[in-house]
Formats: C-alpha cells, structure tokens, sequence
C-alpha cells in the first residue's frame, strides 16, 4: 500500500537565538488538506516555529521537507510554492486601496478577478475600492485574510488570525477554515476556535514540544493543562 507524503514537515528542529533556546527538538508532519494547531503560552516558540518555515529564521538544527523532499525554506520563494501567511496584525498599505492591497500576492492576468473573489469570499468585496486605514479592524483581519487566499495556496498559515475579534467574527472565521479545504496551520490562543477547526495540535512550552494529537486528546492532557495553568492537573 502507497504511504501518503507529508505536504510539509519539520524534522528535529532547534533554534537557539544566543544562549535562548526557542524551539527545542521540534518535529511536525503536516497532511494535505489537514488543520494543524500550533498553542502554547506566551514565548513558547509558536511564532519562531512560523518563521522558520517562511525562512525568516534558519533553524540552528533540523531539517524540512515539502512532499518529502528536502527543503530550505526562502521567504521569496514561498508564493511561488503556493505557501501564504496571514499577519498577527492587519498590516496594509494604506497608500493602497483594499483591492489593491488583495491583488499584491496574485500573479497574471486574472489578478484583479482572484482577488475580487477572494474579498467576497470573506465577505468584504464591498470595500474593494476603499483605502484600509479607516475600516473597522476586524474588517481588516478579513482582508488580511482574502489577501493570502488570493494566490489560492495549498497551505495557508494562520498566524493569530481571531486576536482582537469578537465571537460572531470567531464563528465566520471558525467556519471559513473548515470550508476552505487547502492545508492550514493555526498558531491561535483562542482555544474555542483552535479545537472547533484543527485535526491536530501541537503545544509548545519554552520551545519544547509537550503534546501533540487531536483536540481531544489535548485538551485532556495533564502536561497540557500544567503548562497553561502553572500547577500539576
Ligand atoms: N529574533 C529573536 N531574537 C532573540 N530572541 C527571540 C527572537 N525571536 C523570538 N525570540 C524569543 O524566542 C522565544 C519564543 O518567541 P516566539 O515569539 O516564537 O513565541 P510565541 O509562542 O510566538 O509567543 P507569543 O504567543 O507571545 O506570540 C521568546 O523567548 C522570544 O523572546
């Protein structure tokens, strides 16, 4: 029987910023089409783990791989890879308007049309020609949103896509990750959203992993429930 490849996966990555360990012997199989969350309290390397696979931050040790061949990630080469990332906060040009903003990551002829479409897709095509610095911020999380699903990627990560968003917002967005059916990695405090969307997750504290499985098993992991709380379970 055929072994399905992983899309994306990190194998034993550290990465040491002088004497601070950030991530301590991380390893991550990312399947197509799946939900993986990335959680843990503050500083625990979620962020640091996203950058090294957009290649802002070349691992100290450890390797990846993209469909199972070995892969050094280059911040340029990443939309040529069909690799899209959201932004923790809403960063727009404001020179720009929405619909040019959505537009900067599409390529072609039909960039204007992918991104009208991805505007209405997030419910926001209606300011496509609006200049973003005046739109309520959760209209603008949106727009950050249909910009990376412009360039229609087969991976899209998420970097804390419901911060400053309120529970109706959530929902919209809890339903667009299920929906979209491309590979997602989450790295999310919201733990509603992250164990209503994910079909795995992995926590970090101070750089280590210290579980990895589906929400339910996380969310009754004593490890789990230690480093968030502070106490033993
Ligand atoms: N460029 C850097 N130089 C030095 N230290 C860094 C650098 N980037 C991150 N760190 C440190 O690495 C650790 C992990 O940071 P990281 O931002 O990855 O955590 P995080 O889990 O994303 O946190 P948060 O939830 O607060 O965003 C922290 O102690 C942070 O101060």
């Amino acid at each position: 029987m055929a072994v399905a490849t992983d899309e994306l996966a990190l194998h034993h990555i550290t990465v040491r910023f002088g004497g601070l360990t950030a991530l301590d012997d991380v390893s991550l199989r990312v399947a197509p089409g799946k939900v993986v969350g990335v959680i843990g309290p503050n500083g625990a390397g979620k962020t640091t783990l996203f950058n090294v696979i957009c290649g802002f931050v070349p691992p100290t040790e450890g390797t990846l791989t993209l469909d199972g061949r070995d892969w050094r990630p280059r911040p340029h080469h990443l939309s040529r890879l069909g690799i899209a990332r959201t932004l923790q906060g809403v960063g727009q040009f404001a020179g720009m308007t929405v619909l040019e903003n959505v537009m900067v990551g599409v390529r072609g002829r039909r960039a204007e049309a992918e991104a009208l479409a991805a505007l209405d897709r997030c419910g926001v095509a209606k300011y496509a020609a609006t200049y973003p610095g005046a739109l309520p911020y959760a209209i603008r999380k949106r727009i950050e949103l249909a910009r990376a699903l412009a360039s229609k990627p087969r991976v899209l990560m998420l970097d804390e896509p419901a911060g400053g968003l309120d529970t109706d917002e959530i929902r919209w967005l809890g339903d667009l990750i299920k929906e979209i059916g491309t590979t997602v990695l989450l790295v999310e405090h919201h733990m509603d959203l992250v164990m209503s969307v994910c079909d795995e997750i992995l926590v970090l504290d101070f750089g280590k992993p210290i579980a990895l499985g589906t929400p339910a098993e996380i969310s009754t992991n004593e490890r789990v429930t230690e480093a968030y709380l502070g106490t033993p379970a």
